[in-house]
Order: C-alpha cells, then structure tokens, then sequence
C-alpha cells in the first residue's frame, strides 16, 4: 500500500509559509501594492464613521444651513468611492502575482516528479501527487491573493478601530477588548481541530483522485469481471467517509464563528446600555456614541472573516506541508558533481562522486561525449558482484552476486523463472534504480560515476508495460530520437515491424494513447519498441518487450533487431525460445543470481535448471526444433 498520509506535524504555521518566501520575493512589490491597497480600503472604512460623528456633533442642530449637510454628505460618498476604488485596485495588484506563482509552483513540482527516482514513484499514490499539484496549489493561489492580505488587513483595521473606541471613549473600548477574550480562547482550541481536519480531509481527497484513476485505468477489468458494483460501493464509502470530514470541518468553522459573531454582538449591546449612560452622564457625546457603533459597525466584517481567514491560513498551511512532502523528497539517482558542474546538468551532489572516475568518464571519449545527438558506437555492459534490494524491503535482496559480462556489440538473452529479478536487473542499467552493492560498468566505467544525461542516452530500454503518450505516432517514436527525421521514423517502424502504423487514418501523424486511437497490446508494444530503436543507444535492454506479438512476428522483429542494430550491445529478457536462439549467448537468472552464462546450445547440454526454464516457456518447441 503506498503511503498517503502524513500526519506528524513536524513544522509551525510560520516555518511552513516562510517557506513560500522565495517564490514570493520576485512578486512582493506587486503583493505589498495589493496589500497597501486592502489597507487603505480599511482605514477609508474606519474613516467614514468619525464623519457620520461629526454630523451628529456639530452639523445635525437646529439653524445648521443645508449646505453643509450637502458638504458632510459629499465627503462620506468620496469615502466611500475611494474605499471601492482600493478594493479594485487590491485585485488587480494581487492577481496576476498570485496566478503566476501558482504556475510557477506547479512547474516546479512536476520537473522535481520527473527527476526524483523510480522508487519515490513506486511509493507514491498517483491520486495523491494530483490533488498536491492541483487542489492545494491552487488553495495556496486563493490564500495569497485574498486570505494572507485580508487576514493582516483585518487584524490592522481591529486595531485601528479600537484605537478609535478608546479615543472616544475609553470604557466602550474597553468593554469592546474584554469581549476579545472569549474570541481567543476559543481560536486557540480552532486551531488545533482545524489543522488536523484540514489534513485528513485534503489526504482523503487525494485518495478519492488516486481511486477514479485507478477505476478509469482499469475500466475493462472491472467490467469483465462484474465488478462496477465494489467499485462504486469502495468509492462511495471513500467519499462519505471525506463527507464527514468536510462536515466535521464545516461545524468546525461553524461553532467557531457562532463565537466570533455572537460576542462582538453580546458586546454592542452592553456598550449601547454603558454608552447611553455615558451620554446621559455627560461623559460621551451623542456624535461619539454614534461614531463608536459605526466603529463597532464597521469592525463586524473583519471580525468575522478573522474566523474564516484563519481556518484558510490553517487550511493553506497543510496544504503547503503536502506540498513540500513532495517538494523535499530527495532526489538520489543525480550526476556526480564534478561532471554535472561541467556539463551544467541541474541536480544536487551525489554521495557517489569520485574524482578518479569522473576523470576517468571524461579521459574516455565515447563516454565522455555529448549525449543526445550523437549515434553511439557499441559499449561493453558489466554487472559486477551486484547486490539489489527495494527500498521497502531493504533486508530482502532481488539480486545477490551478479556477475554478468557483455562484450560490445553482443546479443545476450536472459531468462529466468517469473519474479526472479530479470526487471529489476535490467532497470539498473539505465539507473532507474541503483545497485545496492556492487557496480554496473559502461564501458568499464560506473554508471554513477557519469552524467546522468550520457547513461540514459547511451542505454535505451523497452518495457513489457509499453506506455505510450497522448500524441502522435511520429512523436512516440523518435521521443528519444538523436535525429526526429522522417528516415530514422522509417527505419524503426520497419525494425519493430510496425508497418500498420503507416495505414492508420492519419499514417504516422495519427493521435495514439490515451486521447488518441486504441491500439492493441501487440501494436502498443510494436511502437514501444520502435522508440527504443529510434533512440539509438550503444546498449539495448529489452525487458520482454515482444511479449504480445505472435511467434512469427517476434521471430522477424528478433531477425530484424540482430540486422539494424548489428553492433549494439543487447540484453534482452526472452520469454520463447525463438528468442534465445538468436541471442549470441544466454545468461540463466535464478534465486537472485546468475546461475550460468553460456550458448543456448551449451546451456541444454549442461544445465537442467536452464532446461526446466525452457521447457516452462509457453510456446516450447520440440527438442528437434531446439536443437
Ligand atoms: N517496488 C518493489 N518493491 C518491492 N518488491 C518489488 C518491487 N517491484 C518488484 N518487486 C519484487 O521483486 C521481485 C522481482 O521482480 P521482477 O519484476 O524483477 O521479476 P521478473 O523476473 O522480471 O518477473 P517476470 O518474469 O514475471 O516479469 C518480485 O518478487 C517482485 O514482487
């Protein structure tokens, strides 16, 4: 089961947001234009009360002439445009920054995706990286556009506006703070409840995202199999149960706010008793009693949207606590440092780095070369005394003493019993996932000790699983092409004997994969395959990549393959014998390790785990044939 949640809490509300720093810092003139504007909007708000005082002080008694109605008038109504006038241009400052840091965010995310390792993706729940990408950067959007400049704007207006009650009256004011006090407590309590359901209730929304994938990825099985029902009763159990929370959550904020909107109004009215007493007394004017519930009035807002505001910052903080889960996770498969910093490849230091053989990669030419763009000639492929555990099951290694030796331009096919290690052992070519022990040598030279860049476009590998993107055929197969032209196009095609291709309604430019044209598993792998050719690397790993094609198929592709890429190094994984018979040698993997490496010939004559192997092959010819 991969991980979803995280609860531990490891991190203050002002760590995390501090953490948004630098992707604010290029935006802050622009946010604290947006801020200065909501602030202005407040104090404007504050001031309209103060006159409406004025008015009952000195202008409302008898005798007063009309024009100076007319002028008190006139002064509350400029108020009020330049308060409208402030809130617009809020909204303007704020909104452009806001939108293009949640891009920004956004990209970042997906290029760290795509360069942490194999083994973050294997424990990772799709669903969870989208709703992290998606919903709570755009809650981050939200926040910083509207609840972070709201939030201080309210709590500078609060103040400001008990400032002004104290001014007109110091025991009203007073009467107003001590009504603060239940508000604080009971924020305090807020908090704490409102972070936790906060974080369940975004953790269960990215389950919810990773359960409609997996139900839409595996539409068919589930209709085959009558199986729609369990599906709908597994997701709507999955979406009561983020109901409740959201209900939870809900009645969180609800009780909260019955606090922060009652008291202020429990306070009004004493204050109007108090107040009235006051004026009686001769100790506050009419004008400054109307001021202070203009005032208080005035303050209702920001009181109450101090409620929301909070549970949107609390809400924004978990949100970038998921966010940063991801961001953080460390990327272990990276260049070494010396060669990155010549190369001007973009990751951080390795605990592999050696000088002695960064030197040595950079003395070799073929390996030292640019990458993509180049054909390369044959490399050597060694795996040596290779150990491979998988980070969740550290104690229990896939593969142990692996020697394994191709000579450059070899075909060399390995077999093995299901779930001995062969997948594994060709992901580690390519660095997918790293030895745990041991070396695996281009050329004579670790592939952790070269860029990252130059053994991905050295080594090209073909999955059984071939994945192919919503795009055309042509932009399938030359994704990794040195030249994108039209011949390397043809001559793929032609190798993995994907001819149909060029029948397609739209020949080569037709739209596959998953918004495109269905393909079926034959001609998936048929495409897959040809990718890998366009890519032309020095060292193939062909992880049974024919699995779906029939025999006479896979048998012309095999012969097609030994022609076109005569003098590339081949490590394929077979699963016929037709297969093996055109390797040059085969390698027998069992119990995690190699048991024999010799000719398909040699291997029949001396190794009966090797002809059990065989003989379990689905299409096992007859000995006559083998022979
Ligand atoms: N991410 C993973 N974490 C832990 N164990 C894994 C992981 N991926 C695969 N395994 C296990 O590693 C073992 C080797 O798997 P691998 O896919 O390499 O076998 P294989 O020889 O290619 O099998 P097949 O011939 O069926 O494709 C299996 O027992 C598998 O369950």
């Amino acid at each position: 089961m991969k991980p979803k949640t995280n609860d531990t809490e490891t991190t203050t509300l002002f760590q995390t947001l501090g953490r948004l720093g630098p992707f604010v810092k290029p935006y802050s003139g622009r946010l604290f234009g947006g801020f200065l504007s909501a602030l202005a909007a407040g104090i404007v708000s504050l001031a309209i009360p103060q006159v409406m005082g004025e008015l009952v002080n000195n202008v409302l008694h008898p005798g007063t002439p009309v024009s100076a109605l007319w002028w008190v008038t006139a002064v509350v109504a400029v108020l009020g445009v330049l308060e409208a006038v402030f809130i617009y241009l809020r909204r303007v400052f704020v909104i452009t920054p806001a939108s293009l840091l949640e891009a920004e965010m956004r990209i970042g995310l997906f290029k760290h995706l795509q360069q942490l390792p194999v083994s973050f993706h294997d424990k990772w729940a799709s669903g969870q990286l989208l709703s992290r990408s998606m919903g709570d950067l755009s809650h981050t959007r939200r926040w910083l556009a509207f609840g972070a400049i709201m939030f201080v704007v309210s709590g500078v207006t609060i103040v400001v506006g008990l400032v002004v009650m104290f001014s007109s009256s110091w025991i009203l004011g007073l009467v107003y703070l001590v009504g603060a006090i239940p508000i604080m407590i009971r924020s305090f309590y807020f908090r704490n409840r409102f972070r936790r359901v906060s974080r369940l209730s975004q953790d269960q929304a990215g389950d919810l995202a990773t359960n409609v994938e997996e139900s839409v990825q595996g539409i068919r099985v589930l209709k085959a199999f009558g199986r729609g029902q369990e599906a709908l009763d597994d997701f709507e159990a999955r979406a009561m149960d983020l109901r409740e929370t959201e209900i939870t959550k809900a009645k969180t904020i609800a009780s909260f706010l019955a606090v922060i909107v009652s008291v202020p109004e429990l306070v009004l009215g004493i204050g109007l008793i108090l107040g009235t007493w006051l004026v009686v007394q001769g100790e506050l004017t009419v004008g400054g009693l109307v001021a202070f519930f203009a005032t208080a009035a005035v303050l209702a807002r920001p009181v109450e949207n101090v409620g929301m505001l909070l549970g949107m910052t609390f809400a924004t903080k978990t949100a970038l606590d998921r966010y940063f889960d991801v961001f953080d996770a460390t990327n272990t498969i990276v260049s070494p440092a010396a060669i990155t910093a010549s190369t001007g490849t973009s990751t951080a230091s390795t605990a592999t780095t050696s000088a002695d053989s960064a030197t040595a990669a950079s003395d070799n030419p073929q390996l030292g070369e640019a990458d993509r763009g180049t054909e390369a000639a044959a490399s050597s492929l060694e795996l040596e005394n290779v150990t491979f555990a998988f980070a969740d099951a550290p104690d229990a290694p896939i593969l142990r003493s692996v020697d394994l030796s191709l000579r450059p331009g070899e075909t060399m096919a390995l077999v093995g019993p299901t779930g001995s290690g062969k997948s594994a052992l060709c992901e580690l070519i390519p660095r997918l996932y790293d030895v745990t022990g041991g070396r695996v040598l281009l050329d004579g030279v670790d592939v952790r000790e070269l860029p990252l860049d130059t053994v991905r476009s050295r080594v090209a590998i073909a999955f059984e699983d071939s994945i192919l993107f919503s795009s055309t055929v042509r932009d399938n197969v030359l994704l990794g092409a040195p030249a994108r032209t039209d011949e390397a196009l043809e001559e793929a095609l032609n190798v993995a004997e994907a001819h149909f291709a060029k029948e397609l309604p739209e020949g080569v430019d037709t739209m596959i994969g998953e918004q495109g044209l269905s393909l079926s598993g034959g001609q998936r792998q048929r495409l897959s395959l040809a990718r890998t050719i366009a890519a032309k690397p020095s060292v193939l790993v062909l992880d049974d990549p024919l699995s779906a094609l029939d025999v006479r198929t896979e048998e012309q592709v095999t012969e097609n393959l030994r022609a076109a890429l005569e003098g590339t190094t081949t490590l394929i994984v077979a699963h016929r014998p037709s297969t093996v018979v055109l390797a040059d040698r085969v390698a027998l993997l069992q119990d995690g390790t190699i048991q024999d490496v010799g000719t398909h010939e040699e291997l029949l004559a001396r190794s009966a785990a090797y002809r059990d192997v065989i003989s379990s092959f689905e299409e096992a010819p007859t000995m006559e044939e083998i022979l």
